[in-house]
């Protein structure tokens, strides 16, 4: 399995976003270290999410980024995407890892050390960790637990720990030292006035 990128770029598909147009620039940025998450309103359709798929790894395919599915794994499965990213109303860890293969790329959503180390256990190759911060993304979330959150998981586990919510470049460094291995954004990249230059940002805070 080649290296996981450290930068996500998770799409914005909410109405009056323009997913393909931020995949692209941040593309531009970060070339072969993005990894671009296709998520789609729970509202839409299977042919919708497979379409955004395949328009995505369109555009990730010429850069050698890594094209993900959130929750639709029979979507990554048919889109040919590398993996996916699944959490607690999603298949199980070790259902999705039987859907996947062995190996094909799998985050899964954690948010305490016992909850990261079961995923890891039933195949996740990576864990989404949050919300750090405090987002208007995705509504329903827990209270936000800080780096410290970061620390208590990353140091249960010896996968790849992805910091999500409320990522900015500025926040990146404590994430980082509370043993992130990289982080995942919605807003920080789509809601920016210059998303490529937003994403040489957290680049940059992550190198
Ligand atoms: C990298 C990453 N981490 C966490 C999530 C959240 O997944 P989940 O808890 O299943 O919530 P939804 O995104 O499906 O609403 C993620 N998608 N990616
Ligand atoms: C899907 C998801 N899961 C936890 S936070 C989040 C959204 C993150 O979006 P943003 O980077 O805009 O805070
Ligand atoms: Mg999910």
């Amino acid at each position: 399995m080649p290296s996981l990128g450290r930068l996500h770029l998770i799409t914005d598909t909410r109405p009056g976003r323009d997913p393909l147009t931020m995949v692209r620039a941040a593309l531009t940025a970060a070339r072969a270290d993005l990894v671009v998450q296709v998520r789609v309103e729970d509202s839409a359709t299977d042919r919708e999410a497979y379409e955004l798929t395949r328009e995505v790894l369109a555009l990730c395919t010429p850069y050698g980024a890594t094209c993900l599915v959130n929750d639709r794994l029979h979507v990554a499965l048919a889109a040919g995407a590398a993996g996916g990213h699944v959490g607690a109303d999603d298949l199980p860890v070790t259902a999705a890892r039987r859907v996947l293969g062995p190996t094909a790329v799998l985050g899964a959503t954690a948010r305490a050390p016992g909850t990261a180390t079961g995923a890891v256990t039933g195949g996740a190759s990576y864990l989404g960790v949050g919300p750090c911060h405090a987002t208007s993304t995705k509504p329903g979330l827990p209270d936000p637990f800080g780096p410290e959150g970061v620390r208590a998981v990353a140091g249960a586990v010896d996968v790849p720990v992805i910091a999500i919510g409320g990522v900015t470049a500025a926040r990146v460094p404590a994430l980082r030292a509370a043993g992130a291995y990289g982080v995942a954004v919605v807003g920080a990249i789509s809601t920016a006035a210059d998303p490529a230059r937003a994403t040489a940002e957290l680049l940059r805070a992550l190198a």
